[in-house]
């Protein structure tokens, strides 16, 4: 699929949404970031305003669940037409059953890791999910510094999802930015979440269009 650019939403402006997801209408996905002030410290948004974001999105959904009991929240969102669930390890009493009922429902699969959760004893599971999100800073808020710690992380990743031959993305999310994407694509990631390096821009198409080519000479 090659690299893919996922804005989050998380920092724009919730009063105009149908506007704000318009300014990134040329990106591959709009990333959604629901927190629950359990799973992390901070409240954004449940189901019945991602069902709003559904209707108007010009792009297809990518949800990210920061939420603590994903197994009985996480199959509504791919229910309500998000075409990307993910769901954090460190959350799911049952990460298999989960991933393979979000399939069912005709959503690709995610599995998200906090920087300090091991990926090793979750590649096991590869060949039952369409995405692995390696957090690049501690969930919970936008505008955080991107954590060069990852780095290794996502090589490793790369490198386990090579020799399984499989098709699963690498979504890197958290400081990604001009600065750092590079790096990040270099290392093996292959989609990219950045919300203030694209809401943050004057012109949101092209700072996707910037991220995107960065990324693709860096892989
Ligand atoms: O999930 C999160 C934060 O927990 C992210 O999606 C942020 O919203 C990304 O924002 P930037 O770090 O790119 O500003």
């Amino acid at each position: 699929m090659g690299i893919q650019i996922s804005p989050s939403i998380l920092n724009s402006d919730f009063s105009r949404i149908g506007h704000e997801l318009e300014r990134i209408s040329s990106a591959d996905w709009a990333h959604v970031d629901v927190m629950d002030n359990h799973f992390v410290p901070n409240l954004t948004l449940g189901l019945p305003v991602v069902e709003s974001i559904l209707k108007v999105s010009p792009v297809p959904v990518d949800c990210h669940l920061m939420i603590e009991d994903p197994d009985r929240w996480a199959p509504a969102f791919a229910e309500a037409g998000a075409k990307s669930v993910t769901f954090h390890a460190e959350a799911a009493a049952a990460p298999i059953r989960l991933a393979r009922e979000l399939r069912k429902q005709d959503a690709r699969a995610g599995l998200a890791l906090k920087p300090t959760t091991a990926v090793e004893p979750y590649l096991e599971l590869l060949p039952e999910i369409d995405m692995l999100l390696i957090m690049t800073v501690e969930p919970g808020f936008g505008g955080q510094s991107f954590l060069e710690s990852m780095l290794p992380k996502i090589r490793r990743t790369r490198q386990a999802v090579k020799d399984s031959g499989l098709d699963v993305w690498i979504q890197v999310d958290g400081g990604v930015s001009v600065k750092t994407i590079e790096r990040c694509a270099e290392a093996g990631a292959d989609v990219f979440v950045a919300g203030s390096a694209v809401y943050g821009a004057q012109d949101a198409a092209a700072s996707i269009a910037e991220l995107r080519e960065l990324a693709a000479q860096a892989c």
